[in-house]
């Protein structure tokens, strides 16, 4: 479903040379299944949003190919992009909902940009609503909600267009533990119910190991490792060491290979 190859991306200072700068992304490669939930974990600045964004077109690579659903994002025009970011939703850390809007009017955004008739809208928006089990929410204005309400919102938003799949830039990181639990409720429920590719960048393991199927560790602008289905289901939980001993390769695989209960 998705597929980055050799993806490199520099920054450069304004005016400086091309040879320049810094390097956020150094010919990363990664493969994500359909229907897969994929975690990318690693510390600050480590690329993590730089690799996210350059799955729906809003980062270009230096170098290095990147497809989505089949379709080469790489070589795309402006237009058809825009097209293919329809199917390709984005949830934030800090939700980016429009505020003098309802939220039935937030999660309809994308369908006026679509131009879905207004009937249409108002069925699909509720439905959603639905969904992350908001629908009584449906007039009210983003201040009013709570941070978990607020990401159910930005999800119902997200998949309201219908989306192969779903990228998260750390969507739990200004949640406390038991809304962040919610949250990572509903992303399941959105992986397994509608069968959406989900796409998980954050910086907590316990999020990364409840959630995904493989997780790839990403270090300086590199993926260090990925670690498969059965040994993302083997580490012992929770493990808050974890990232620091991948990320210094001193991991002494404190996972087993056979199952475990999450
Ligand atoms: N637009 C930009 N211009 C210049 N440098 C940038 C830009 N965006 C990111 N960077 C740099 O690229 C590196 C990777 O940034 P990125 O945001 O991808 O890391 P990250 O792993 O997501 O970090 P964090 O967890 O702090 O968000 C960082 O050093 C950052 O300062």
């Amino acid at each position: 479903m998705i597929s980055l190859y050799g993806v490199s991306k520099r920054y450069n200072e304004r005016g400086s040379r091309a040879d320049q700068g810094f390097e956020a992304l150094s010919s990363v490669s990664l493969e994500v299944g359909q229907g897969e939930i994929h975690g990318i974990i690693g510390s600050s600045g480590a690329g993590k949003s730089t690799l996210l964004r350059m799955l729906n077109g809003l980062e270009k690579p230096d170098s290095g190919e990147v497809t989505v659903g089949g379709q080469q994002l790489t070589r795309m025009s402006e237009s058809a992009l825009r097209q293919a970011r329809r199917s390709i939703g984005m949830i934030f850390q800090h939700f980016n909902l429009v505020s003098n809007r309802t939220v039935i009017g937030n999660v309809c955004m994308p369908l006026e940009l679509a131009g879905v008739s207004r009937s249409e809208r108002e069925e699909r928006g509720l439905e959603v609503l639905r969904f992350v089990g908001l629908e009584d929410k449906a007039k009210q204005y983003p201040a009013q909600l709570s941070g978990g309400q607020k990401q159910r919102v930005a999800i119902a938003r997200a998949i309201a267009s219908r989306p192969d799949v779903l990228l998260c830039d750390e969507p739990t990181s200004s949640l406390d533990p038991q809304t962040t639990n919610g949250i990572l409720d509903v992303l399941r429920h959105v992986n397994e119910t509608l069968g959406v590719t989900i796409v998980l960048v954050t910086h907590e393991m316990e999020v990364a190991r409840r959630l995904c199927h493989q997780i790839s560790v990403m270090k300086e602008g590199r993926i260090v490792r990925t670690l498969t289905e059965a040994e993302v289901r083997s580490i012992p939980a929770p493990q808050p060491d974890l990232l620091t001993s991948l990320l210094t390769g001193e991991e002494a695989e404190p996972w087993e290979t056979e199952d475990e209960e999450r």
